[in-house]
This record gives structure tokens, C-alpha cells and sequence, in this order.
């Protein structure tokens, strides 16, 4: 897939597939369509499976399946079809296509509690049709899929996830890929379902482009090719004015790694000049031989105000803490006029009295600090990251970055941007501060604060995922990142 992709919810899925049923004249194409390009991903990954089981659910996803299934026998694979009591299909194409699968001498089987014999595995349960956690018995015919030996193609939706949300309200299919038909769901692009999808693939099942616009998108994800989006080569002559200055705020008494990393992220992305306000004393002696980069010991906010006029862009909250001096110095700043990235301890701060901001202001939570901004419980926003980053939007007025796995860009009245970057070896601390300075950096270039939001988040991710791939997502440091982060930064 190449970006940025549109992604869509269940709602533009269903209108689109009922527009490309009535051109089509029959909604039975539309299904046959779709097994069939499932069977084509089946065979172009998995050529020498000989015993194929599908599970097949109910309603249409099921009859997704049985198309596959035909198309299986009729290769002369050795194929079963599983089925819970109960799950007979119910709509009238899904009858056909199991009808079609028996005519081809196909066989369906009452699932008996394990998957048995296969090479490959098909899930097509449950699709855009899921409406609740995976009741007792299809969750035990999910763990079956999850236990068996075979890898698992996944129709449409890994069954248990929630294609809009990219929730799993309980039990759900641990995919190897998944195609999904007509559009890329937005819900499988952020949060839980990406621990269930697997690889990613699409099958647009020739109905012509109009039948699904471009503005029915609710999302676009964006990967490390799209960077040239956003990033222009320098010119010859720039010089450091030219680069931006960029004023980091924090590094309390013993807090200063992190505001440390923030201003080498912001260098290693561009920016030509970095101030330090901090009054964690080793910063000074750190960053004293570095004419690149000024520590500032800043015990008042008065002290701060030449470093805020003289700055392009202000980021403050890495190692700000909470205490007064903290609070002083997060009530100055967000008051400077100047471009915020707000983060870390100065997000806490802004939960504790909320307000809106200026719209070019750019917040970047992880999942506890949004639940914090918006007085929900973290789970609530993992539930619906989608859903939880334009509520932080709308409340704040301006940019969010809402951090974790497919991080969530939004800005007011703009699509949201979903990165298909990073990895769980940048759950640790620290990484943030990094993300922090290269946003303020990228904006300190003249990027607007959304341009810079994403393309920020894209360059932390893509960063982080060439660090873990020359030395491994366990052990993976912030400084890690420095090396790629300044490569990825000169497209
Ligand atoms: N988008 C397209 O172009 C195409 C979509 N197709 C496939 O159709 C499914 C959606 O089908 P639908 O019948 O609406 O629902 P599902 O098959 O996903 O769900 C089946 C059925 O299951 C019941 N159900 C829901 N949740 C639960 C639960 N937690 N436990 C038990 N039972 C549950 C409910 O009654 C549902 O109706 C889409 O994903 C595609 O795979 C077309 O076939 C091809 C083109
Ligand atoms: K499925």
C-alpha cells in the first residue's frame, strides 16, 4: 500500500457496497468477487497448502468464505468448512454461496472444538457485521483458530475486532494478513487490532473508484514513503537563521534527560539553533560544547522571556514536573503567543486547568495523558483512538498527537492522519521527548503544525523501526533513533 491510504468506517463500507451491488445488478457478484480475490491471496501466499478449513459465520463474511471454499475444491485442495450451531447463513447470497460450495461437492462441518488438520486457515466469522465481544461459542471456535498450527487469513476483519474502532471487546483472531474488500478500515489501522491483523492487503475488486470517493475517507495513513511529502531538500544557501531556533522548556532538579533528548531530536531534524531552559544543572555542563545548543538555567519565568521572543517555536513539559517552578513556567509560556508543543508533565498541567488554544498548538499525549485531558479512563481511549483524538481536538482547539500503537494525528476540520510506523520497542521512556523535539523542529522550518505533527510522528516512527531493525525492539533506546532520525530527516 502506498500512502497516504485512505481509510474508511463501516458506515461508508455498507453505502458503497450497496452502490457497487446495483451496478453490478446483483449483490451476489459483489460476494463472489470477494472469495474470489480471497482465494487468489490464498493461493499467492500460501500456494502449497493442500487442507484448507474455513470458518464461516453467519452472514455475509461466512459467504465470503464459501466462495473461497468452492474455488479451493474446485483446485482440488482438501477443504472443510466449520460452522457453529447456529450459524447457518441467513441472507439470501450467503445461501447461494454455501449452496454453490455443496454443489461443487464441498463439505460443512459442526465445528467440534478444535480446528483439526490444516494448512491454512480462513476466518470469515465475523467481517464489518460484529456488533459485540464474540459470544461463548464463537469465542471458542476463535481460541481454535488462535491455537491452530496453520497460519490464518482473516476476511475482511480479523473476526472479534471492531472494524471502525479497532477495539477487541474480547476473544479475536490473531491473523497472519488480512484482505480486506472494497476500502482499508480505518479501525485496522490503530490500537488492538494491530496486535490481531497481521499483514495488511486490499482487495478494491474492480467497482471503479467512484463507487467508494475519496471523501468518504474518515482517515489517511501515511508510512515512511510519504515523507517526501512533507520534507524539501535544503536549499544551498540556507544558513542557521533560516533553520529555525527552537527553545526547550523543563529538566527540573534531576529531571534533565529529557529535555536533554528533546533538543538533540530537534537538531538531529533541522533546526539551527536549540536553547535549553531548564535548571537541572548537568544540562549546562552537558550542552556547554556544543555551539549548536545553549543551556539557560532558568529559576523564573522572567527569566525566560528574551529565550521566548528570540525562539521560533517553544516546546516545554519534558522533566517539567508539576511542582511551582513548573507551573510558572507552563502559565508563561502558554500565554507567549509563540508555537507550542506541548507535552509530558506540561499536559498534566494543562489537564488540571483546561483551556483552549491557540489552533497552531500541538499537544502529543500518550493514551494515560489524553484519558487525563479528557477525564475518561485510559481504556476508553484505546477503545476508540480515532474517536478519542478528535475529542481532544475539538476540546483544545489544535493539533493532537495521540501516541501509541498507530498513532493519531488530528488537527480541527482536517482528516485525521493514522501512522503506519513504529514498533513496541519504542514503549519506552524517553521516546516521547524525542517525538517532542522533532515536531517543534520541523514546525521551527516553516512546517505547519499539523504538516509537522505528522510528518513528526511519521519521521519518530520510521526512525524507530530502522533502529529495531539493526538492533532489535528490546533494548531499543531514545538515542537509538538519532542516527535514522536525521537520515530519514534529508529525503
Ligand atoms: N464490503 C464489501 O464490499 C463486501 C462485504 N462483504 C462481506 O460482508 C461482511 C459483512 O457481512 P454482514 O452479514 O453484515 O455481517 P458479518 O458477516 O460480519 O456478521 C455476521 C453476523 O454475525 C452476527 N454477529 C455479530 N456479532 C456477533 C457476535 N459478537 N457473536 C455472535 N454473532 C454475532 C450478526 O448477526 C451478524 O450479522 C463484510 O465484512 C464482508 O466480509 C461481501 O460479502 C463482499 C463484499
Ligand atoms: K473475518
Amino acid at each position: 500500500m502506498s500512502g497516504p491510504f485512505p481509510l474508511y468506517d463501516n458506515a461508508a463500507l455498507r453505502q458503497a457496497e450497496a452502490r457497487a451491488a446495483s451496478r453490478l445488478g446483483d449483490d451476489f457478484v459483489l460476494m463472489q468477487r470477494a472469495g474470489l480475490a480471497a482465494w487468489h491471496c490464498a493461493l499467492a501466499h500460501w500456494p502449497q497448502a493442500q487442507r484448507i478449513a474455513v470458518a464461516c459465520g453467519p452472514g455475509n463474511n461466512g459467504g465470503d468464505g464459501y466462495v473461497l471454499a468452492r474455488h479451493a475444491c474446485e483446485a482440488g485442495r482438501q477443504v472443510r468448512v466449520l460452522r457453529l450451531p447456529g450459524h447457518a447463513p441467513r441472507g439470501e447470497i450467503a445461501i447461494r454461496a454455501e449452496r454453490a460450495y455443496r454443489d461443487a461437492g464441498g463439505r460443512v462441518e459442526e465445528f467440534g472444538g478444535s480446528i483439526g488438520d490444516a494448512d491454512l486457515v480462513v476466518d470469515a466469522l465475523f467481517g464489518i457485521g460484529l456488533t459485540r465481544a464474540p459470544d461463548a461459542e464463537a469465542a471458542t471456535l476463535v481460541a481454535a483458530i488462535n491455537n491452530a498450527a496453520a497460519p490464518v487469513l482473516a476476511l475482511d476483519v480479523p473476526s472479534g475486532v471492531d472494524a471502525d474502532t479497532g477495539n477487541a471487546p474480547g476473544t479475536a483472531v490473531h491473523a497472519t494478513r488480512t484482505l480486506q474488500f472494497l476500502g482499508a478500515h480505518a479501525g485496522l489501522a490503530t490500537g488492538a487490532a494491530l496486535e490481531h491483523v497481521g499483514a495488511r492487503e486490499l482487495a478494491a475488486l474492480d467497482v471503479g473508484d467512484d463507487v467508494l470517493p475519496a471523501d468518504a475517507a474518515v482517515a489517511e495513513m501515511f508510512d515512511a514513503r510519504d515523507l517526501g511529502r512533507f520534507l524539501q531538500p535544503r536549499s544551498r544557501n540556507s544558513h542557521k537563521g533560516e533553520s529555525g531556533r527552537v527553545l526547550c522548556v523543563g529538566g527540573d532538579h534531576g529531571k534533565g534527560g529529557a529535555v536533554l533528548l528533546c533538543a538533540e531530536a530537534a537538531l538531529r531534524s533541522g533546526a539551527g539553533l536549540v536553547d535549553v531552559a531548564t535548571r537541572a544543572m548537568h544540562v549546562a555542563a552537558l550542552l556547554s560544547r556544543r555551539p549548536e545548543a545553549m543551556a539557560h538555567a532558568i529559576d523564573a519565568a522572567a527569566d525566560l522571556d528574551k529565550l521566548a521572543e528570540a525562539a521560533n517555536v517553544i516546546a516545554i513539559g519534558p522533566g517539567l514536573g508539576q511542582d511551582a517552578w513548573g507551573n510558572e513556567l507552563f502559565s508563561a509560556m502558554i500565554d507567549s503567543g509563540k508555537p507550542l508543543v506541548i507535552d509530558a508533565d506540561a499536559l498534566n498541567l494543562l489537564a488540571a486547568n483546561p483551556r483552549k488554544l491557540q489552533a497552531d498548538t500541538v499537544l502529543t499525549p500518550h493514551p494515560g495523558e489524553a484519558a487525563r485531558l479528557l477525564s475518561i479512563a485510559t481504556r476508553e481511549v484505546q477503545a476508540d483512538r480515532r474517536a478519542a483524538a478528535l475529542a481532544l481536538c475539538e476540546r483544545f482547539g489544535c493539533v493532537v498527537v495521540l501516541k501509541g500503537a498507530g498513532t493519531v494525528v488530528t488537527a480541527p476540520g482536517c482528516l485525521p492522519g493514522i501512522i503506519d510506523a513504529g514498533n513496541p520497542g519504542m514503549a519506552v521512556g524517553g521516546m516521547g521527548d524525542v517525538l517532542t523535539g522533532i515536531i517543534a523542529a520541523l514546525r521551527a522550518q516553516g512546517l505547519d503544525a499539523f504538516d509537522a505533527a505528522r510528518c513528526g510522528a511519521l519521521l519518530h516512527g520510521a526512525a524507530g523501526d530502522v533502529a529495531a531493525r539493526a538492533g532489535g525492539e528490546r533494548g531499543l533506546l531514545p538515542s537509538d533513533l538519532f542516527t535514522p532520525l536525521q537520515r530519514l530527516a534529508n529525503p
